[in-house]
């Protein structure tokens, strides 16, 4: 198969999801599946996003069976923040939003992605963990950040692809694992499915 005549199912309604994809060529179809994203009592992060990975492909694989569509390779993905064990999904509202960017404040924490790629009974999962350190955070900062309105569909409530660019003093790791999809190890899964890259 090559790049120009592949064509995937995405089970993700992200659009930074679609725009990563589209940054390395991959033709996509989406498939919406919709799960329940509850964390499980004692769950630490990498356990999480693995397991809510593999749900999104699995949901997104029956609806594809259902419809009688041929079989492709089935992406997903699941991104989770992390700080000292507390899993930071994305903010309930604003004072929730307020709250997790003042825990990040002038510290480091973890973004978690794990990708899926499914295939009939085939399921391939990897992840990436990038460690990002923000700059202190006034009050001030928080509000304006806020009030831009990028905090509510972001897990951690930050898009580092957005305005909060300016908080970020550094990070190791994978730029676009934080952005949601880690265009590495995606394209590494992609290939083991038969997808050639670049
Ligand atoms: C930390 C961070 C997260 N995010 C986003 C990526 C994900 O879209 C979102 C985490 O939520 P997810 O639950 O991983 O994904 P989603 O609900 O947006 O999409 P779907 O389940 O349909 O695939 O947070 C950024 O865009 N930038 C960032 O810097």
């Amino acid at each position: 198969m090559t790049l120009s005549d592949s064509r995937i199912y995405l089970a993700s309604a992200s659009p930074r999801r679609r725009e990563l994809l589209e940054q390395l060529g991959v033709n996509f179809e989406r498939i919406h599946a919709d799960i329940d994203e509850s964390v499980l009592p004692g769950e630490d992060a990498v356990a999480y996003t693995e397991r809510l990975a593999r749900a999104k492909a699995d949901a997104g694989w029956a609806v594809a069976e259902r419809c009688g569509l041929p079989s492709r390779p089935l992406l997903s993905a699941d991104t989770t923040v992390v700080q000292d064990g507390e899993i930071f999904g994305k903010p309930a509202d604003p004072a929730d939003a307020a709250r997790m960017l003042r825990a990040f404040s002038g510290r480091s924490h973890q973004v978690v992605t794990s990708v899926a790629i499914r295939q009939d009974s085939r399921l391939e999962l990897a992840t990436s963990v990038t460690e990002v350190w923000f700059r202190e955070l006034s009050d001030d900062d928080i509000a304006r950040y806020i009030g831009s309105g990028e905090p509510f569909d972001k897990a951690g409530a930050y898009g580092i692809q957005g305005r909060a660019a300016v908080f970020v003093r550094r990070i190791d790791g994978s730029f676009t694992g934080v952005m949601g999809l880690p265009l590495f190890e995606t394209a590494g899964l992609l290939t083991a499915f038969g997808l050639t890259f670049p």
